[in-house]
């Protein structure tokens, strides 16, 4: 279980909020009305099986792919109707943790991560650049690592690289999708507990889209299951499972039980 809920979440401020978004992909109907808030500086899980839509529902939101219809306001916009620089605007607010961490390979550590910065920030000064390289290495516990390539690290390392990479732009929202795939258990914690300290040192307001249990339980102030296009459970942990739907009970035996990803 989490060990903490946040305190400093701040309900009273909605930055993510969605209303019956439907999204179809010809005739397969994969979002069927989806109603989301996500809290100042709350980690929320969505849970759900591969395929559900859950990659397609944190795309929508960050502006990579368009809705077919509903509601999606991020930091108070209407990412449907941004377009151009007010689009790529919104979008540095958002950090995307990327499933493969997506680095890239023939630079080494720093320059992966000076790299977003010098694009999006062009008036830093060196100083500026390396200060913020060093401070976002130095919260993913990974300082020493900054003159390697990223073929010498661990799957768990190359994923810490990831998450650095989008913290350097101080995003006020962080998007994780399947922060802990391919990951075996005991790096599984660690990256939970990355994203828990993430929440609290940078004041992230989070989704985390995942079908990893031990995930959702250990990062998630809130969680919601999605089945069938629709958000059908909500709650704590334990609230989303004490139910008689055979559907989530199946989830959860497959996932704690036979150790399966489903
Ligand atoms: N651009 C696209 N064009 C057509 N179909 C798509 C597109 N993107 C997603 N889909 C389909 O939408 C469905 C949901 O995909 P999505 O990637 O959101 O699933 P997911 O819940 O994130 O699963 P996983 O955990 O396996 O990534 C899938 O059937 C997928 O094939």
């Amino acid at each position: 279980m989490k060990e903490h809920v946040s305190h400093n979440i701040d309900r009273g401020e909605v930055v993510i909020h969605v209303r019956n978004l439907i999204k179809s992909f010809g005739d397969m109907h994969v979002l069927r009305g989806i109603d989301l808030d996500l809290f100042k500086r709350e980690n929320l899980v969505v849970l759900g099986r591969s395929g559900t839509g859950k990659s397609v529902l944190i795309k929508i939101i960050s502006g990579l792919l368009k809705q077919d219809s509903g509601i999606v306001d991020v930091l108070g916009e209407d990412v449907n109707s941004l377009r151009g620089r007010d689009l790529d605007q919104l979008r540095l607010k958002i950090g995307f943790s990327f499933q493969n961490s997506a680095l890239y390979d023939s630079m080494t550590i720093r320059k992966n991560l000076e790299f977003p910065l010098v694009r999006n920030m062009r008036n830093l000064t060196r100083t500026e650049i390396n200060r913020s390289v060093e401070s976002v290495l130095d919260a993913v516990g990974l300082l020493q690592s900054i003159n390697q390539m990223p073929s010498e690290l661990s799957g768990g390392q190359r994923k810490r690289i990831g998450i650095a990479r989008t913290l350097i732009l101080r995003p006020e929202i962080m998007l994780y999708d399947e922060p802990t795939a391919g990951l075996d258990p005991i790096t599984c914690i660690e990256i939970n507990n990355l994203i828990n300290q993430v929440q609290e040192q940078y004041h992230t307001s989070s989704i985390i889209i995942t079908h990893d249990l031990t995930c959702a339980r250990q990062t998630g102030d809130r969680i919601v299951m999605l089945l069938d296009g629709q958000f059908k459970r909500q709650g704590t942990f334990d609230e989303v499972f004490d139910t008689d739907d055979e559907r989530v009970k199946t989830f959860y035996n497959y996932n704690f039980l036979n150790n399966e990803q489903i």
